[in-house]
């Protein structure tokens, strides 16, 4: 077994990926690494091989959890790093160990798949925007605040926007609202898809008409639907396997 984990600035995505490809891997989430390995302890100790990490956490923060990881699964943790190429991307940042690992890595696996250009998506925290050209060049992204941050700034800054965790079906439906819970959850989502689609209209004038779209993070099945749109949860993962194999 190889344990993947992917530290998000929510939470640490993980899975454990089985020795034989034609079996499922078993993943999860947690808020922090003490909930991750009581997660995952009691079906790790059955032989895991190493660990593979990825984070846009701080340095410390990071050092912390693979410092636990592989003193209490007893592991080696190999830890993605920032690089100017990989997988025939190369990072379009004028910094380029700037440039969040998690936007690297979903990046390099989308390109992985068809060598075209394409568009990635990542709805989580934060929701990023990547261009990569044809010949793997990054030709750089967008960065805004993704739909648990939306929530959370009207939360914050008034008095009477107030209600418990909304309802599934508030989530989808876009109608006006005739709630709290539904005028902001409509809003926002309508933000997000109005966005993504302008991303999407506009993406052909720097990419041309043959791109690929993928999009992942929690928040990806939000604009699933959206016209060329790929839905790969688990590209972030699919990187970290390229770039840690
Ligand atoms: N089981 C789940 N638990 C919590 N959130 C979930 C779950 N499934 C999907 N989500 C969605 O995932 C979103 C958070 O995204 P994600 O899990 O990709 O990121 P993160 O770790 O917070 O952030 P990031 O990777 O962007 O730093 C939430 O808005 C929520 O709607
Ligand atoms: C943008 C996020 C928060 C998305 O998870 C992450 O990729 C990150 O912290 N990036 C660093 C800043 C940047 O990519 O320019
Ligand atoms: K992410």
């Amino acid at each position: 077994m190889i344990l993947e984990l992917d530290c998000g600035n929510s939470y640490i995505k993980w899975r454990l990926v089985p020795p034989i490809a034609a079996l499922a891997p078993i993943d999860g989430r947690a808020v922090d690494i003490g909930q991750l390995l009581d997660q995952v302890d009691t079906s790790a100790k059955c032989g895991l091989e190493k660990c593979r990490l990825v984070s846009v956490r701080s340095d410390s923060e990071t050092d912390a959890i693979a410092l636990r990881v592989s003193s209490e699964l007893g592991v080696e943790v190999l830890r993605a790093m920032p690089a100017t190429t990989l997988g025939g991307v190369t990072n379009g940042y004028l910094e380029p160990e700037r440039l969040g690992l998690d936007r690297w890595l979903a990046m390099v696996a989308a390109f992985s798949l068809r060598r075209r250009a394409c568009l990635v998506f990542d709805l989580g925290t934060a929701i990023t925007v990547d261009l990569i050209a044809i010949d793997g060049r990054h030709l750089g992204g967008f960065i805004t605040p993704g739909i648990p941050l939306m929530r959370d700034q009207l939360f914050g800054h008034t008095r009477r926007i107030r209600y418990e965790g909304p309802a599934e079906s508030v989530l989808s439906d876009v109608s006006p609202g005739r709630s709290t819970a539904q005028a902001v959850e409509a809003g926002c989502l309508l933000m997000v898809r109005s966005y993504i689609g302008a991303q999407l209209d506009e993406a052909s004038a720097r990419l041309g008409n043959a791109f690929d779209v993928y999009a992942t993070g929690g928040d990806a099945a939000l604009v699933s639907d959206l016209p060329g749109v790929t839905c790969i949860p688990d590209l972030v993962f699919r990187g970290l396997a390229i770039a840690c194999p």
